[in-house]
Order: structure tokens, then C-alpha cells, then sequence
């Protein structure tokens, strides 16, 4: 889509306000009926038994197990931890999942319960998550506590408000500054990279698939490692038409700057079918390479018992009972 960006004409494209914007509006706009028949066609592909069964674990391993509610306490954490780290306590060969995702106050517990130097990542939401509005000083101190209770990740809001207005200069501002308290305050769980950085769009509330590319491109540009579509508390939440926007967007990124950045969508994945269709998704636009928990996640808080019943029955022929599983 783009030739290859060299670095002096990266720094010229995010130098100001102006060249920010007449980039961003300079990327080709999206055809909306085709990105929407081309999901849709996708999401009908059926997919062989064992390519199903191989698709059901590399699922699980790149959940990122998600509790998002006021009520969360330490103890719903720990539960969720468990699972994370032995999704079925009765079948040793089920994968872990890639990470759980709770608030910046409950980090620190969730580390505990996943034990040091875990596999199980940790990711909390900040600055100021689900809306975003707060101070940038607000936002970075949120950053920071996060990661100096032991977050390997975090997954920031942006501001949509500021987004919509055509103030992308702010945006990419605010994403560049919390990259760098990412960094600053990696400390003792530092391995010289900082805490990944996962941008979340909530493309539910930009409006047009125009929006989305924009968005995802304003977000690489300033340094995410990761590029995530909802917070859950919107309607809609991902959606498979416009995750196909992003896994574009992350495609023609590499191919123009030479850095790969990963794709979460979340919010609203509940089934194995749902899950599946967004592996195809990505093989089919992004390529193999994002087949990978390092490049590619699910953000679900009920997924997970889905995926192990189907799991379960492809294994044994049945469904476990409905009390099989511990709750998501
Ligand atoms: O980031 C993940 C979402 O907050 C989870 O949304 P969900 O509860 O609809 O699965």
C-alpha cells in the first residue's frame, strides 16, 4: 500500500500537527462493502478436525484472561490466575494463556499469584481506562504505578475526544509519553525493552473504517507495540470487519517501516467459533507470522470454558458438564 519509509521521512511525518494529519488523510480509504464481504466471507470457511483442534489451543494460549469490573477483588484475581496458569487442572496438556488483564491496583496480586518469572503475562489497563479522561500527568503516573507493581504490559486508552476533533498531534503525544513511562518504570522487572505497549482504539466509538486505519496508523507511528480495538465497555466491541482494518494497517506497517506490531481484539469474543473465525482472519490478511501470542491476542473475559468445552469434546466425543469448569 505504502513504499517503504525511510527514518528522515518518518520524523518529517510526525514533526507536526500538519504533516501528521496530511499523512493520515493520505492513506487510502477503506472500502467499507468489501472489508465487510471479505469478513464475512472468511468467517464462513470451514476448517478441517485437526486444523480445528491445533486452532483450539493456539486460541487459548493467546487469551488475555480479562477482569474489567469494579467488584474485582484479590480473591477473583487469584481465581483467575489459577486458571490462567491451568485452564483444566484435569488435563496437564492445555495450554497456558497468553496473559491476564486487570486493573493497575490489582497487578501486584495477580503477580504474586502467577508466581516469579511466570509465562503468564501480566497486563493492566491505564491511563485513565475506559474513557481516558484524565490529565496526561494523571495518565503517566497510572502508567507507572501499573508497571512498578510488576505489569509486563499495558494496554492504554486513547483519547477519542481528542481523536475526533483532529487533534492527532495530542494523541500521538500521549502515546509517545506513556512508551516512555513504559520504559522508566520497568525497574525491577526490567529487561532493557520496558513494558509492552498496547494502544486500544475503541474503534466502537471512531465512527468510520477511515477512522480505523488512521487510528492504527497514529499508533504504530508513535511507538505501540500492540494495537487493540475495544475496552469492553463499549458496543460494539471488536468486531471481525474491523480487526480486518487493523491486521491490514499492521501488514502494510511492516512492509513500509520494517517493524511488526501485534493486533488484539476485544471485547464480545465468546465462543470457539468466534475465536476461530479471527485465527482465519489472520492468516488470511496479516499472514503466519501474527499466528503467535507474541502477535496476536484475544481479550475475553468468557471465552476461555468455550474453547476447553469444545476442546473437550473433540478429545472425547462429549461435552463435560455444566459444572465441569470453574466460572470465567
Ligand atoms: O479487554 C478485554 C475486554 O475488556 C473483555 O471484554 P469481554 O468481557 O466482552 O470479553
Amino acid at each position: 500500500m505504502l513504499s517503504a519509509l525511510d527514518d528522515a521521512r518518518l520524523s518529517d511525518i510526525t514533526s507536526s500537527e500538519a504533516s501528521l494529519r496530511r499523512f493520515l488523510h493520505g492513506l487510502p480509504g477503506v472500502d467499507q462493502v468489501g472489508a465487510e464481504a471479505r469478513a464475512a466471507m472468511l468467517a464462513t470457511r470451514s476448517i478441517k478436525t485437526t486444523a480445528k483442534q491445533f486452532a483450539i489451543d493456539l486460541a487459548i494460549s493467546m487469551i488475555d484472561l480479562t477482569t474489567l469490573e469494579g467488584q474485582d477483588t484479590p480473591g477473583k484475581v487469584r481465581a483467575l490466575c489459577a486458571k490462567a496458569l491451568r485452564p483444566d487442572p484435569s488435563d496437564r496438556s492445555v495450554p497456558r494463556v497468553a496473559a491476564v488483564c486487570v486493573y493497575p491496583d490489582l497487578v501486584a496480586t495477580a503477580k504474586e499469584a502467577l508466581g516469579a518469572g511466570s509465562d503468564v503475562k501480566v497486563a493492566s489497563v491505564a491511563t485513565g481506562f475506559p474513557s481516558g479522561r484524565t490529565s496526561l500527568a494523571v495518565k503517566e503516573a497510572d502508567t507507572r504505578d501499573a508497571v512498578a507493581a510488576g505489569a509486563d504490559e499495558v494496554d492504554m486508552v486513547i483519547d477519542r475526544g481528542a481523536f475526533l476533533a483532529g487533534r492527532y498531534g495530542q494523541v500521538f503525544d500521549e502515546i509517545v509519553a506513556v512508551k516512555q513511562a513504559c520504559a522508566r518504570a520497568h525497574g525491577a522487572n526490567d529487561d532493557g525493552a520496558g513494558a509492552h505497549l498496547k494502544v486500544i482504539l475503541e474503534t466502537g466509538e471512531l465512527a468510520t473504517y477511515d477512522n480505523v486505519r488512521r487510528a492504527s496508523w497514529l499508533a504504530m507511528l508513535a511507538g505501540a507495540d500492540f494495537i487493540k480495538t475495544s475496552t469492553g465497555k463499549v458496543v460494539p466491541a471488536a468486531t471481525l470487519p474491523v480487526t480486518l482494518v487493523m491486521l491490514e494497517a499492521v501488514r502494510d506497517f511492516r512492509d513500509a517501516i520494517g517493524r511488526q506490531v501485534g493486533v488484539k481484539p476485544a471485547g464480545g469474543i465468546r465462543t470457539s467459533k468466534d475465536a476461530i473465525r479471527y485465527l482465519v482472519l489472520v492468516n488470511e490478511t496479516a499472514g503466519e507470522d501474527w499466528l503467535d501470542p507474541d502477535w496476536f491476542r484475544l481479550g475475553a473475559s468468557s471465552l476461555l470454558n468455550d474453547l476447553l468445552m469444545q476442546r473437550q469434546k473433540m478429545l472425547t466425543g462429549r461435552y463435560a458438564g455444566p459444572d465441569y469448569f470453574t466460572l470465567d
